[in-house]
């Protein structure tokens, strides 16, 4: 195993001996003059849920296209199941990004195709199957994450938020991957729907045994569903580790997020 990434020395011990699905190493991304992130280490561990915070613009979603290869990087390295993402050849990547599932932030569903349909986007892209199996295997996913079969046949627009974020689960989920990113999955829900949501992921980890990379601002998200937090600032991952070790730790940023007055609000 690579060595361990920046942190505030809190990291467990137990992390050693787990599978690291997704490392992170050194990687720096810079557009133009301006470098966004810098020798930025992380790892990810199977079957956890890593909630990555960090404030407005201090490069979340730079990473997640990092890690996705939809961003370029200027060093460092990125491997997904022990396999370097420069290196592969375009089946390799093929067989990589059939692993992967993501939701981006506000679903990106497509507006003209009925949740069906898009679920089915993936599939059609990746696997050969006939019309019939793919649409049992698309509703399939639509009962597993808990919409009523009936909004199958709906478009976007006809969803309420909630739904929409569920639709964008599905599809994220159609390929049956080994790890999820999910950018920002409970934002616009209300709180209810939130905790929902998030009941949902810790499920899908707990029977799937799905690896979950979770970007999210939602401190009641981070609270109750996430495993792991890592904080991004400074361009690189300051701390990460578990609630308690966020709740202890004296980064000005990561002290006034987790034990700020909204954080005290939430706790009474
Ligand atoms: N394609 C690009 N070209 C130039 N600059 C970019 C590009 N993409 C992102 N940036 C810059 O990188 C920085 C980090 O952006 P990013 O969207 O990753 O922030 P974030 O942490 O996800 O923010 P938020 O929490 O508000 O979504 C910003 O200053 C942004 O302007």
């Amino acid at each position: 195993m690579a060595a361990s990434p920046q942190n505030d020395g809190a990291e467990p011990a137990q992390n050693e001996r787990r599978e690291v699905v997704l490392s992170a190493r050194d990687v720096s991304v810079r557009f133009g003059e301006t470098s966004v992130l810098e020798n930025l280490s992380l790892d990810v561990y199977r079957g956890e849920i890593l909630g990555f915070v960090g404030a407005s613009g201090s490069g979340k979603s730079v990473l997640l296209r990092a890690i996705l290869g939809l961003v370029p990087k200027a060093a460092g390295s990125i491997c997904l199941f022990d396999k370097d993402l420069q290196h592969l050849d375009e089946h390799e990547r093929m067989l990589l990004d059939m692993r992967l599932g993501v939701m981006f932030q506000h679903g990106a569903l497509f507006s003209a195709l009925t949740v069906l349909e898009n679920i089915q986007v993936p599939m059609r892209e990746y696997l050969d199957l006939p019309k019939a199996l793919m649409n049992e295997l698309a509703l399939l996913k639509v009962e597993l994450v808990g919409l009523p079969r009936d909004a199958a046949y709906k478009h976007p627009y006809e969803l309420s938020g909630g739904m929409i974020k569920r639709a964008a689960l599905a599809r994220a989920l159609a390929l049956d991957p080994d790890i999820v990113f999910l950018d920002e999955p409970t934002s616009g829900l209300d709180p209810i729907g939130a905790a929902d949501f998030d009941e949902l992921v810790a499920k899908m980890r707990d029977t799937m045994g799905l690896t979950v990379y979770m970007v999210t601002h939602d401190l009641d998200s981070l609270l109750t569903a996430c495993d792991r937090i890592a904080v991004l600032g400074k361009k690189r991952v300051l701390v990460e580790g578990t609630v308690d070790d966020m709740m202890q730790s004296e980064e000005p940023w990561v002290k006034s997020y987790f034990r700020g007055k909204r954080a005290r609000r939430i706790d009474r």
